[in-house]
């Protein structure tokens, strides 16, 4: 039957359907725009299924991830049905996305789903389920420890029936199609729902290491083996599903869970390289640039990328979020400075209430604010402790304004050399 997994080599199947890439993408840009309301519509249809890279879905330094995803999930999800059918394969239901934290994969899941469907995603925090009714099962584990009466024996087990119900039916309720949002933009029926897990490895965690001892481990049990059932049965939904689970943790993950036909595409989203990181600071950078508020005129592309790519050979180690982290520690220093110009400011009190709105715009001085490179020094020198790898020792306390990336790119000397 087609969509079966182990139908036909995987290998050969994936050389089949890049050759018939090109016709599939151009088949669903026709599907679009004959189905599409309006020229917006059309558009913005067309958009959605024709295009999927780094720069659409707004990631730095993830390219072979995106990549990977754009070959395993998205193509097979948007070629057309009767090409699956020769192939003989359906759309993978699960990918995982693992790796260490700060690295992108919410970030990822979250433009993924937007790109891939107009259907709102369902977002789901594993603690949080599984707070909700292993937390209580511990609760009334500890009734274990009472005398062994036969009131307090039932009361442990109707407690564990409940758990495991509600459990089961709550991680059911999760392929359930949300409903749609009042006034939101009208989708198809059977338009994908994508399913977020995030912190998958505490809803999916081994069975076997645990042994099933007490009442949450056999709740947690529970909730793997009907994960595994709903996944199961997801072919027969009236619309597609994909599962995207995120972990830090994959190993922890049950093996069933893991195989062909179930989360059959992992990825792993690991630190970014030197030329990832200065991808990912130019997103995080772009804004404050273009404003003009960054110490180098915002028409001075190639200074700008030396001070990204200066900046990048001294972040070895950092994860995406770091980098995001390092310009928000920089962008508050620059406030920081320019708000201490208003304190200091002898005329501040004895303004009236109502001169006091215009004169904010003279203390903080908000035209000539920008963020410099002693910003920047200071803001890596904020992260940094929270970086556990690398520590190619980017900013050492001693290094001074002339020494920085920014400092060096203005110079026009290129990139800093990695310390
Ligand atoms: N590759 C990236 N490109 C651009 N920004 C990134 C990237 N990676 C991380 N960031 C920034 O860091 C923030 C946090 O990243 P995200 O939550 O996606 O990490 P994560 O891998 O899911 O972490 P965790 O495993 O701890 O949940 C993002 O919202 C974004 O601002």
């Amino acid at each position: 039957m087609p969509g079966e997994p182990g139908d036909e080599d995987p290998e050969r199947a994936l050389a089949k359907a890049a050759t018939f890439h090109a016709a599939a993408v151009e088949a669903v840009k026709g599907t679009a725009n004959g189905e599409a309301g309006d020229g917006q519509q059309q558009s913005d249809q067309r958009r959605r299924v024709a295009r999927l890279d780094s720069e659409a879905l707004q990631v730095g330094g993830l390219d072979h991830v995106v990549e990977a995803i754009r070959r395993r999930v998205w193509l097979p999800l948007c070629a057309p049905q009767p090409l699956l059918d020769d192939l003989g394969i359906a759309p993978v239901i699960g990918l995982l996305l693992h790796g260490p934290p700060g690295c992108g994969k919410s970030l990822l899941a979250r433009r993924l789903s937007a790109l891939l469907s107009p259907r709102p995603p369902s977002f789901v925090s594993g603690p949080e389920i599984m707070d909700r009714f292993v937390g209580s099962s511990e609760r009334h584990k500890r009734c274990r420890s009472l005398p062994p009466t036969s009131a307090s024996q039932s009361r442990t087990f109707c407690a564990l029936l409940h758990c495991r119900t509600n459990a089961q039916a709550n991680i059911r309720s999760l392929f359930k199609y949300p409903p749609r949002p009042l006034g939101g933009t009208p989708y198809p029926d059977d338009a994908l729902h994508v399913i977020v897990l995030d912190e998958f490895d505490a809803i999916a965690g081994s069975r076997s290491d645990r042994g099933g001892g007490d009442a949450g481990e056999r709740v947690r049990d529970s909730v793997v083996n009907q994960l595994l059932a709903c996944m199961d049965g997801v072919q027969e939904l009236d619309a597609r599903t994909l599962l995207i689970g995120l972990t830090n943790r994959r190993d922890l993950i049950d093996r069933a869970l893991l195989r062909p036909g179930r989360f059959e595409v992992h990825i792993e989203v690991s630190h970014p390289d030197a030329r990832g990181r200065a991808d990912i600071l130019r997103i995080h950078c772009q804004r404050m640039f273009a404003a003009g508020r960054l110490d180098i005129p915002a028409t001075a592309e190639a200074e700008f990328t030396a001070f990204l790519q200066g900046l990048a050979e001294r972040t070895e180690g950092f994860s995406g979020a770091e980098l995001a982290g390092m310009a928000r520690a920089a962008a508050a220093y620059a406030l920081d400075s320019l708000s201490t110009l208003a304190l200091t400011d002898p005329c501040a009190p004895l303004l009236a209430a109502a001169r006091r709105r215009a004169a904010l715009g003279r203390y903080w001085d908000v035209d000539a604010a920008r963020v410099t490179a002693d910003d920047f020094e200071r803001g890596l020198q904020d992260v940094m402790p929270t970086t556990t790898l690398g520590g190619s020792g980017g900013g050492s306390s001693s290094s001074s304004a002339e020494d920085t990336p920014l400092s060096k790119a203005r110079a026009g000397a290129g990139p800093a050399a990695v310390q």
